[in-house]
């Protein structure tokens, strides 16, 4: 009964996803990241904090959010609404006045149960194609606690499980949840040390140390080691060759996707107010390009390249 009521920071779940897994999955994207990637596509879930976006797009411009904030939450410059979400707002009756919900709580506090509940709406899809669930975030290894309880209970159900991670995380705690995952999609993004921490913030020591203990162990083939190809950081011919060397030095079967850059990142950014790493957003690659990266990989030993899952 406790376990049901612990509960998690929730900021997204997406019915019918069809490329995060197996099947059709329904995705839930847990909040908080200890990485910082500067491309990241979910910049909304790297805050552990819960706090108030602004949709520009949904916005009529009534103004009643900025008769209504006290103390300067909301602002008016140049005839554009600012959200300044440090300020110490009631920025629920902010949220609940605003007509067309254009302003909104980045993430609510979820129990295991009442994510649950929107899982098992899905649950006639799950039949065809080993369908399931994908925790994603985020870093879902941050809330690792409520991770296991809703995996747990997931496979008390019989539903097939997946998880999204930088396994940026304590050893310990991947032994704690491997019993209850089918499907570990986990990153290395860039090889050297020094690139991982100039783009993301944190060292890839404990990363690297924990894809080696997945691919020592039985655990090996519920594995796929992935790489966003990210124009200039970690698409270029040294970084894939060297993350290649470094797993085939471990185990050269297992098996590596290459994920084609995700332009809509950016479109994301101004709900966060960060600056996002391109001036200009670089354009999807070409199958040809995908094709030279995955030379690359094969180049540096690999044989197992699946193809991405879109
Ligand atoms: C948003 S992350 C969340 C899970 C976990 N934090 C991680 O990084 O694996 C899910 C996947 O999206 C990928 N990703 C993030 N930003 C991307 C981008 N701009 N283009 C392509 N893939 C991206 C990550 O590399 C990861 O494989
Ligand atoms: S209350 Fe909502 S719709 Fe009206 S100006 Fe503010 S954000 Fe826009
Ligand atoms: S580790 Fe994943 S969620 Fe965290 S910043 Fe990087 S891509 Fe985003």
């Amino acid at each position: 009964m406790e376990i049901f009521k612990m509960t998690g920071k929730v900021f997204d779940i997406r019915r019918f996803s069809t490329h995060d897994g197996d099947g059709i999955r329904t995705t839930v994207f847990l909040k908080g990241c200890p990485l910082k990637c500067v491309w990241c596509q979910n910049p909304e879930g790297i805050s552990i904090r819960k706090r108030p976006i602004y949709f520009e797009n949904r916005c009529i411009h009534c103004k009643t959010c900025i008769a209504k904030s006290k103390e300067h939450g909301v602002t008016l410059e140049e005839d554009q609404i600012h959200l300044h979400p440090d300020k110490n707002e009631d920025w629920n009756t902010i949220i609940e006045w605003c007509p067309t919900g254009a302003i909104a709580m980045d993430s609510r506090e979820m129990t295991v149960e009442m994510v649950m509940e929107e899982i098992r709406k899905d649950n006639p899809f799950y039949r065809h194609g080993n369908g399931g669930v994908t925790i994603s975030g985020g870093e879902p290894l941050l809330q690792w606690k409520f991770t296991k309880e809703l995996l747990k209970a997931c496979k008390k159900e019989g539903i097939h499980t997946a998880i999204e991670t930088s396994l940026y995380a304590e050893q310990e705690v991947i032994k704690e949840i491997l019993p209850y995952l089918d499907r570990i999609f986990a990153d290395l993004k860039l090889a050297t040390e020094k690139d991982h921490m100039h783009y993301t913030g944190v060292s890839n020591h404990k990363i690297k140390e924990n894809i080696r203990y997945l691919l020592e162990t039985s655990n090996r083939n519920k594995v796929i080691i992935r790489t966003p190809m990210i124009p200039g950081m970690t698409a270029t011919r040294e970084n894939i060759k060297g993350i290649a060397k470094y797993l085939n030095g471990i185990y050269q079967s297992v098996s590596y996707e290459i994920l084609n850059y995700n332009p809509l990142a950016e479109a994301k950014y101004h709900l966060v107010d960060k600056e996002y790493c391109f001036e200009e957003n670089p354009k999807l690659y070409t199958k040809e390009q995908m094709q030279e990266f995955k030379n690359w990989a094969i180049e540096g030993g690999l044989e197992n390249i699946i193809n991405e899952q879109i």
